[in-house]
């Protein structure tokens, strides 16, 4: 039994088999729940999320973060990785990974250019760093066999570890080298055929906003615009201008076109949905708009959208689905943490910094003990 914030889940089925069954029941069981919905509730959850599109966001931190159990094993409470990291981006990736076990993942990797990875392993040896991926101009020689047979070493890498994963985050720093891309997009493939939950975020975006088919339908896929990617999407799947005045329809239809996906519309208020149900998340925030925040988001999804899968098994998880439970949580969260950094540094708030006031934030909602 592991007894959460409010919430006791079952979870003797998962410690029960070995890893990879477990895993595979796990994800069989997350794919059923995030299609149909669970029959039953969590009452005071529930009410709170369906009188309004607001979402109480604490609520939902206090039910999906899991509590300390020295029974459970590490890389129990969550194993992401990052896909993104190149000459050109390195913060990106790493903020996203960092942020992710700052919140409470116990292993964070990071896929990325053979150039990016030394600079991301500078940052923190807390990351697992793979430095696999390739740019063309690296390979600018090559003849178009060779580089499909880099592109085929490339996903063999990733291919080893995919199981592994409860999710990625698939694009921040990812930048916009067509190999690079090419090989993001067979990365989202093999996490479709694994069943593995992804977040789309960054230059991830850049890429399904011109090949919707990569998450058209699979309902385990989080995208997380900021103002520029949302209206690329608005402007390519629904094919006119994003609508202020009619933003939670819009949005809506957005994620209804594209098969059910679960849209995080980053703004002034973050607004979610799933093309069935559209909430938002407006508590605390931030004025300042330094770059990185939204690579925390990523990396915070990630997190919740993990921790909430293993609700499923709880007979009084809440009816949501876990991504969107994920989606609300991280939200919250990251805006919790923007907005006590920028109490202690006003003007000259950084990322780091809003990193660095996730844990206090998180502890302040759901203490660890
Ligand atoms: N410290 C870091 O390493 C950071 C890296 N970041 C990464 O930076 C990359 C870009 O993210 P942004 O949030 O700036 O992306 P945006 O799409 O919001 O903006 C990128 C800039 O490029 C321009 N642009 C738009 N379409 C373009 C196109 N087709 N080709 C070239 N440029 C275009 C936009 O006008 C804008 O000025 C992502 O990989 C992101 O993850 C950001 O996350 C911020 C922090
Ligand atoms: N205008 C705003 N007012 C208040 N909060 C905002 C505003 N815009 C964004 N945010 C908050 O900042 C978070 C990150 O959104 P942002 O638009 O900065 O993402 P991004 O551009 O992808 O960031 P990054 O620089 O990491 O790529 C959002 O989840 C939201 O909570
Ligand atoms: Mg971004």
């Amino acid at each position: 039994m592991l007894v959460r914030h409010g919430v006791i889940s079952t979870l003797g089925q998962l410690t029960s088999h070995s890893p990879s069954s477990s895993t595979v029941i796990r994800r069989q069981q997350f794919l059923v729940r995030t299609l149909c919905g669970s029959r039953t509730y969590l009452p005071k959850l529930t009410r709170a999320m369906s009188s309004t599109s607001e979402a109480d966001a604490e609520s939902v931190l206090r039910t999906v973060t899991p509590s300390l159990d020295p029974k459970r094993h590490k890389g129990q409470a969550g194993k992401i990785a990052v896909i993104g990291g190149c000459r050109e981006y390195t913060g990106a990736p790493y903020f996203a990974a960092i942020s992710a076990l700052k919140i409470g993942a116990d292993l964070s990797h990071v896929f990325c250019t053979k150039d990016a990875a030394p600079v991301i392993k500078s940052y923190s040896p807390e990351l697992i760093v793979h430095p696999v991926l390739e740019e063309s101009y690296t390979i600018s020689q090559f003849s178009e066999e060779e580089k499909r047979k880099v592109q085929d070493k490339v996903i063999g890498e990733v291919d080893k570890w995919m199981e592994r994963f409860d999710c990625l985050v698939i694009g921040p720093g990812l930048g916009r080298d067509p190999f690079l891309l090419e090989c993001a997009s067979k990365i989202m493939l093999l996490a479709k055929k694994f069943n593995v939950p992804f977040v789309v975020d960054g230059d991830g975006l850049f890429l399904v906003t011109n090949s919707i088919d990569l998450v058209n339908s699979y309902p385990l896929a989080v995208l997380t615009p900021n103002v520029n990617e949302y209206k690329r999407l608005v402007q390519r799947v629904l094919n006119c201008e994003v609508d202020e005045e009619n933003a939670e329809d819009q949005l809506r239809s957005l994620a209804k076109q594209i098969g059910g996906v679960t849209i995080l519309r980053k703004g002034k208020s973050d607004l979610i949905s799933n093309g069935e149900i559209v909430k938002s998340v407006s508590i605390y925030g931030s004025p300042r708009r330094c770059g990185g925040q939204g690579d925390i988001l990523s990396g915070g999804v990630a997190v919740f959208l993990s921790w909430a899968q293993q609700l499923k098994s709880d007979p009084e998880s809440p009816s949501e689905s876990p991504v969107i439970l994920g989606c609300i949580a991280a939200s919250g969260l990251l805006r919790k943490a923007a907005s006590l950094a920028f109490t202690k540094h006003k003007r000259s708030t950084l990322t780091s910094d809003i990193i660095e006031c996730l844990g206090e934030s998180l502890e302040e909602i759901c203490p660890a003990s």
